[in-house]
């Protein structure tokens, strides 16, 4: 599903953010990124979500070859793959129905078709009696549940989040883990970053780390092998 071979990414003014990373997520698999602050985690998810490019290296998503694909293309990768954002960049002066459905207006389903798909991902979410409020009236938990709900409307094969508990108490951050392993076992693929090291001690996933832009260790949390570059 991700395929990352020898990637590096320098940005413009020097910074080397990744350096020769090499991974892959397979079709279906859950797993989490972690590593301190600045190690490269936000540029790995922006290079998977076609935001920036690398700058050596080949990547892989849902079988296409980032490198090969047109401008008009990226829009089509992108469909496949649901983002969630730690601040959820919910439009404030929305209903929650309005947010979840903006990437299906976007893609001009039928108001029918609209109105399905949002009650079901609102019900998946646990929000369906919330859909005709605005997201300031809801918790931190519920709003990020919004943004969540809204990366799946479209059905995406692929799930990124960036921090996606990073507001939230260990009590709701749990219940958000949840939802993805909800999702994973449907089939979707779900790349998590996190700083929150607690939480990935609690669940038995494959843990990506990376240090100043390096992947260091690549295996199950409480057993991961170191990689050797
Ligand atoms: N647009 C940019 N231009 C220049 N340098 C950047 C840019 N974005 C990130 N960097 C640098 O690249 C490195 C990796 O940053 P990145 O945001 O990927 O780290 P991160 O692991 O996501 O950090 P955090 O957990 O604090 O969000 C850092 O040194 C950062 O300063």
């Amino acid at each position: 599903m991700i395929k990352f071979e020898q990637v590096s990414k320098t940005y413009a003014g020097g910074q080397r953010a990744l350096q020769q990373v090499n991974f892959h997520l397979q079709p279906g698999e859950m797993a989490f990124l972690t590593g301190h602050s600045g190690a490269g985690k936000s540029t790995l998810l922006k290079l998977i979500s076609i935001m920036e490019r690398p700058t050596v290296g080949k990547i892989f998503i849902n079988g296409h070859d980032l490198g090969k694909i047109s401008r008009k293309q990226i829009a089509y990768i992108r469909r496949d793959i649901g983002m969630i954002f730690q601040n959820h960049h919910l439009l404030m002066d929305r209903t929650v129905f309005d947010n979840v459905s903006l990437p299906l207006v976007i893609e001009g389903y039928s108001h029918k078709q609209i109105r399905k798909r949002v009650a079901a991902a609102l019900e998946m979410v646990g929000l369906a009696d919330k859909m005709r409020q605005l997201p300031i009236a809801l918790s931190g938990g519920e709003q990020q549940r919004v943004g969540i709900a809204r990366a799946i409307v479209n059905k995406p094969p692929l799930l990124l989040a960036d921090e996606p508990t990073g507001n939230l108490d260990p009590k709701l951050s749990m219940e958000i883990i949840k939802l993805f392993e909800d999702f994973n076992q449907a089939g979707v693929s779900v790349l998590i970053a996190t700083h929150d090291l607690g939480l990935i001690a609690r669940m038995r996933y494959r843990t990506l780390t990376l240090k100043s832009g390096q992947m260091i260790t690549d295996g199950l949390s409480d057993d991961s092998v170191e990689v050797v570059q």
